[in-house]
């Protein structure tokens, strides 16, 4: 038996378009970003691979995103299921700054040490701060789990128990299953996947809108590591302006 998974990284938000640390602000797409998720359902439709079931996470890019995708697809109709754990990892203080502006002010190590060292998080955000999620109802069973800011590692824990709990389930049920989430809970997803090393993850980056494909044997291991984007070029040129974001 092999379990058809596709990943797909929400189309360019409002956020992306203008360079800011994003996390858990709710931003909506720009019509590029529709126009994206629009074009992953058609990939997906043409290449055959039609989800049965969508896991999003609670933010609005991710969501619109996959009703856009599953819309272009005549996939429309099928079940979804929602969780903060598939969330863009919390960006802490960095939430609604300008990636260009903290890279000159604290120089190219603590910039990249932020935004892809494996365990090092983000200052906490202050309750307070304009783009705190405190007191936001869609969080409001999370308690203690609650986070103010996230490193990687940090989200591939809070991560492993829908993936291993929920996701898995509906492979094993047979189903053909969409994620639709975001470039860091996606790397969290693909480093557990593919077994890369904390070093390594960091030289990992997930353009907008390209649905990504992984057949999974029944131990959910890739029998394609790496998965395979299904419009390998322009991922690979979305990726890497994406690694160069801030410059
Ligand atoms: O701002 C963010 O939330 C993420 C994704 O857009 O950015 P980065 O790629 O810098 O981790």
């Amino acid at each position: 038996m092999t379990y058809t998974l596709v990943l797909l990284r929400h189309g360019e938000s409002e956020w992306n378009a203008k360079n800011l640390f994003t996390g858990w602000v709710d931003v909506d797409l720009t019509d590029k970003g529709r126009a994206e998720g629009a074009r992953a359902g058609q990939q997906l439709k043409d290449a055959g691979i039609l989800p049965d079931i969508v896991h999003t996470s609670l933010l609005r890019r991710a969501i619109s995103t996959a009703n856009l995708s599953l819309d272009a697809a005549d996939r429309h109709w099928i079940p979804v299921k929602r969780d903060w754990r598939l969330n863009e990892r919390h960006y802490g203080a960095l939430q609604g700054k300008d990636k260009k502006q903290t890279l000159e002010t604290y120089g190219e190590q603590q910039f990249m040490e932020w935004r892809r060292s494996y365990d090092t998080p983000p200052p906490v955000i202050d309750e307070g701060d304009e783009f705190s999620q405190a007191g936001d109802p869609r969080y409001d069973g999370l308690g203690d789990a609650m986070p103010g800011t996230e490193c990687l590692k940090d989200v591939v824990k809070r991560m492993m128990p829908y993936w291993e709990n929920d996701i898995q389930q509906d492979l094993r049920d047979g189903l053909t299953v969409l994620v639709a989430a975001h470039g860091n809970s996606l790397r969290a997803l693909v480093k557990t996947l593919d077994g890369i090393s904390d070093d390594d993850i960091a030289g990992l980056n997930i353009p907008t809108g390209m649905p990504l494909v992984y057949e999974l044997d029944d131990d959910f291991a890739p029998t394609n590591p790496g998965g395979r984007y299904l419009d390998p070029e322009a991922a690979r040129a979305a990726a890497d302006a994406v690694a160069n974001q801030g410059r």
